[in-house]
């Protein structure tokens, strides 16, 4: 719902259309967007339990299915997830055969690579979100040593999202400065264990965020991804194949 509300506060589609098995909870949450509209640009905003109400999408977000309860690893929700993604991939690609699709849900990585296998698409139309989140995180966490604003920190996280991700350390720049490589010219020592600190907290934040109130909300969409809308005329975001590669 996070990014539904956040295609919708940012004006980033004309339509949006909700699909779920809950019909309740998907009603619930269509009115509770369908009544902001006074407040916000025009967006058809629908809702269905039926996934051919996404016919023709130009972008199709898959964020359905199991997610992590305290302490359980992505990889745990596999098998759950892997038969849901064998039901509804298959539609969804029928329906809507010139789409994107945006694969969020867990175990992202190893689920973008199935839906890429059971929609058949070309593997540049089936993106996983990564560790677009990871690498925010890392920012926040640098940001915040530092005391400055993340926005003007550049690092990147990349692997598999999650556990097994790995930070790379030489990437990390403040206002377009290398900053590791100056510390080492300028002979200004770090702390090593601080390093792994910030890494131990990108990896386990999301375990806390968890443990803390239940779930995590991937909101910042709109930096990341709105560039896979059409009404967005510039595309600035590197999108890698998902073969053997990684997303900055
Ligand atoms: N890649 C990332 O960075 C992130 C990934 N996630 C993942 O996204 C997924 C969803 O997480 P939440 O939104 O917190 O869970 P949630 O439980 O709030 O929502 C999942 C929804 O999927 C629906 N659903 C279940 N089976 C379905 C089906 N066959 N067709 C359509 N809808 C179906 C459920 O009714 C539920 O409303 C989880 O796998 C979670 O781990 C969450 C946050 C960040
Ligand atoms: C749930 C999840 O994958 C995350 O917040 O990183």
């Amino acid at each position: 719902m996070a990014i539904a509300q956040t295609i919708l506060t940012q004006a980033l589609a004309d339509e949006i259309t909700l699909v779920d098995v809950n019909a309740d909870k998907l009603h619930g949450e269509m009115l509770d967007l369908q009544h902001v509209a006074a407040f916000l640009p025009r967006t058809k905003i629908s809702a269905s339990v039926n996934y051919s109400c996404s016919f023709g999408s130009d972008l199709v977000i898959v964020t359905a299915g199991a997610r992590q309860i305290t302490g359980e690893s992505r990889l745990n929700l596999l098998q759950r997830n892997l038969a849901l993604f064998s039901k509804m991939i298959p539609p969804l690609a029928a329906d809507s055969p010139d789409t994107i699709l945006l694969i969020v849900s867990n175990p992202v990585d190893v689920l973008t690579y199935v839906a890429w296998k059971l929609s058949g698409f070309p593997s540049n139309r089936v993106i996983g979100s990564g560790t677009n989140l990871d690498s925010s995180r890392f920012r926040f966490l640098i940001a915040d040593h530092l005391d400055i604003n993340a926005q003007d920190v550049q690092a990147y996280i990349v692997g598999e999202h999650g556990d097994s991700s790995v930070a790379l350390w030489s990437s990390i720049s403040v206002g377009g400065v290398l900053i590791l490589s100056f510390l080492e010219r300028q002979q200004i020592a770090y702390e090593k264990q601080t390093l792994a600190k910030i890494h131990k907290e990108v990896v386990e934040g999301a375990y806390e965020v968890i443990k803390l109130k239940g779930y995590t909300f991937l909101t910042s969409f709109d930096w990341y991804f709105s560039e896979l809308l059409p009404t967005k005329s510039a595309i600035d975001l590197c999108i890698y194949p998902i073969e053997y590669r990684f997303c900055f």
